[in-house]
Formats: structure tokens, sequence, C-alpha cells
């Protein structure tokens, strides 16, 4: 017997200015898994039994060695806390990705989100609910914002649950105990950690179906671990106020119908990690502070996208010369940028022909 079924996974959008690590927005732009199994073959000559096919951002670098392919990775991670050493015989997977890597635009996000519903799908595990695959995701991209609006979609605020003592030590294994490095196709038939009960939460949050979302993309890459290296491990009480009370008019700004742009532009500054990432992407501060709805018809607000270099400007119309006026702006410190017009998107889709 043959399967086949398409896994679909929007882009996502992470901080929305003072949300650091909490606040995320699922974005009309998807990566597809086209996906067969072929029960029907009784063996396979390609290793662990999957063959990946490749196309769009990242097609020259990314990996199509199921244990060195972060998709295929995270679904084998899954499989094997299932008692399943590799994909059903014969597996085959094409991965169509449109989401520019290392832009903060949530492409590993994504990328992990679909890796857990492929391991889902493929090993039968009809039992795991979204709010399961939630944990998975977690023990891999340990920020909750980009798994949990990619998973769930919409806009989102997401949160942890206080762990025991000893959930939080599997919480905390290492990255390489969960996704084990390639064993030179040996399988060394370690079980990996599972994830503990409930880790992650979330609660979706009204948009006004007014506010669109241009992102700005800069043509070079700020890979998330260095954007988080560069943040400090402490902050003063007064910048952690001024990201309270942002956060706290950000979800209400953003339901509002019709939007008022100077609460929305209020609401999304952030002292917490954007004037730390400046240092990564030139023309960050004085996109920021001079982009304002007064000096820009249509304008609502702007901020860094996730960890950057891609710039989120919500805006309800005048959609092309803010891309362009922030486009410029880039062009000054000679970075060059592409722009998308995004709208909020639904999460994470399996389809069946
Ligand atoms: N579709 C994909 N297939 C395989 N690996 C991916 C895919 N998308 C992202 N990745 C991995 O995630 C990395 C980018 O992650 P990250 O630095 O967190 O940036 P982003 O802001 O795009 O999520 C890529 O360099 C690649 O290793
Ligand atoms: N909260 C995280 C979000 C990272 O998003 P990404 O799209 O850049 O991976 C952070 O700000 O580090």
């Amino acid at each position: 017997m043959s399967d086949s079924f398409v896994i679909k996974t929007p882009c996502s959008s992470a901080n929305i200015g003072p949300g650091f690590d909490v606040i995320g927005l699922a974005l009309s732009m998807y990566l597809e898994l086209h996906v067969t199994v072929d029960r029907t073959n009784p063996s396979s000559s390609e290793p662990l039994n999957c063959k990946i096919s490749y196309e769009g951002e990242g097609e020259e670098d990314i990996s199509l060695d199921p244990q060195v392919n972060l998709i295929t990775r995270v679904a084998l991670y899954v499989l094997r806390c299932h008692g399943q050493r590799s994909f059903p015989v014969e597996t085959s997977v094409h991965i169509k990705n449109p989401i520019p890597l290392g832009r903060g635009l949530g492409s590993s996000g994504a990328a992990v989100v679909a890796g857990v519903l492929l391991g889902k799908e493929c090993g039968g595990l009809t039992h795991l609910d979204d709010d399961r695959l939630f944990d998975f995701c977690l023990m891999i991209e340990r920020h909750p914002d980009n798994v949990g609006a990619a998973l769930y979609g919409g806009f989102v605020g997401t949160y942890l649950k206080p762990l025991t003592p000893e959930d939080v030590a599997r919480k905390e294994i290492p990255l390489s105990e969960v996704l084990p490095a390639p064993a030179g196709g040996v399988d060394t038939g370690e079980v990996p950690p599972e994830p503990p009960l409930g880790i992650g939460h979330h609660i979706k949050f009204r948009w006004a179906p007014e506010i669109k979302a241009v992102a700005i993309i800069p043509q070079f890459e700020v890979p998330t671990h260095k954007a988080r290296e560069v943040l400090p491990a402490e902050y003063s009480r007064n910048d952690v106020t001024f990201n309270l009370q942002r956060i706290a008019l950000l979800p209400v700004a953003l339901g509002q119908s019709p939007p008022d742009p100077d609460l929305i532009y209020l609401a999304m500054q952030d002292k917490l990690h954007q004037p730390y990432r400046q240092t990564l992407i030139p023309g960050l501060s004085e996109i920021v502070e001079s982009m304002t709805p007064a000096s820009q018809p249509g304008l609502l607000g702007v901020c860094l996208s996730g960890a950057g270099p891609t710039i989120l400007a919500l805006a309800t119309s005048h959609f092309e010369e803010i891309a362009e006026n922030i486009m410029a702006r880039f062009k000054r410190q000679g970075i060059e940028c592409g722009w998308k017009l995004l709208e909020p998107a639904e999460g994470t889709t399996v389809t069946r022909a």
C-alpha cells in the first residue's frame, strides 16, 4: 500500500518588538513536504529508507542525507522515541522551501514543526496531538515563539509550564543527545530522551483584518544562535518595565479594528533584544527609530523580525512605499534587500489527496 500526503508549514515572525521569546505570528509563506511512503517495496537502498529531494531557498547548501537534514533528523527523533529506528520502506520526501534561511522568518522553526509532523505521519503515531507535538518541537528549538506560531498558526503568545526538577533536567538535555550527530550511517541504537509532558502552551490573540505585514529581507544571514550570543545575561529594572508595559498593550493594540497607529507604534518598542542586535544589523536602530506613523502614511509600527536581519513593518496601506523606504535606508549601509507582503497564516496542515 502506498500513502501520499503534503505537510504545509508557515514561516513566522517572532517577538513583534517587545515579546522576546513569547510572541509569534505565522505568515503566508509556506514550507511544503511532499511525501510518499511506498510500503509495497520489500526493501530500500536509501539510507534509513528515506530519499530526500529539495528545491528553493538554500538549495545548494541543504543536505539531502536524512541523518543530516534538519527536517528528517527531527522526524527520526520522533520515530525513535516510539521504537521505530528508521523511516518506513520506502519513503520519499520532496522539500519545497521558499523561506529564506537565517533571516528571522522562522525557517528553522518551520523545519522543526514540519519534521515533527513528518515523524508522526510516517510512524502512524495518531495519538500525538498538537500539544504533544509542541513538546517535541521544544526539545529542539528551545524558544517557543516560532514553533508555536508555525504549529498553531495566527498570532500567538507562548509560555512554558514550570517543570519538576527532573523534567527541567530532561528539557535541558544537550541538543546533541536529542538529535545525535550522524554516526557514519551506523545506527547506534540509542533511544533519545522523550520530552517531558506539557512543556509548552499557547494562547491565540485576535488580529485586526486590516493589518498586513511587510517583510524587508536583507541579502545576508544572521544565524539565530549568533543573534542570541550578543544579548546580555541581565537587564536593568527600567528596561524590563519598559518591555512589560508594551507587551501588555501589544495583543490588544493589534486586535483592535480599526487599528490605532499611535498605540501600535508605541506597543512595538523594545529594549531587550533589538538594541543589542544593532551590532549585527547595520541600520537597524535608525530604521526602527525614524519610521513612524506620523512620517509614513499607512505605517503602524516597525520591528526586527525574530533575530533578524529582516525588518517587519505592520501597515494598512502604502506597502510598496514602506518597503522602498526601508530598503533605501539599508542601501545607505551597503545592504541590498528584497521584500514581501505577507498576511497572518493558518498553522501546519497535513493533506492527503
Ligand atoms: N527547509 C529546511 N531544511 C533543512 N534545514 C533547514 C531548513 N530551513 C532551515 N534549516 C536550517 O536552519 C538554519 C537557519 O536557522 P536559524 O539560524 O534559526 O534562522 P531562521 O531565522 O531562518 O530560523 C539553516 O541554516 C538550516 O541549517
Ligand atoms: N525569540 C527568538 C526568535 C528567533 O527567530 P528566528 O526567526 O530569527 O529564528 C529570538 O529573538 O532569538
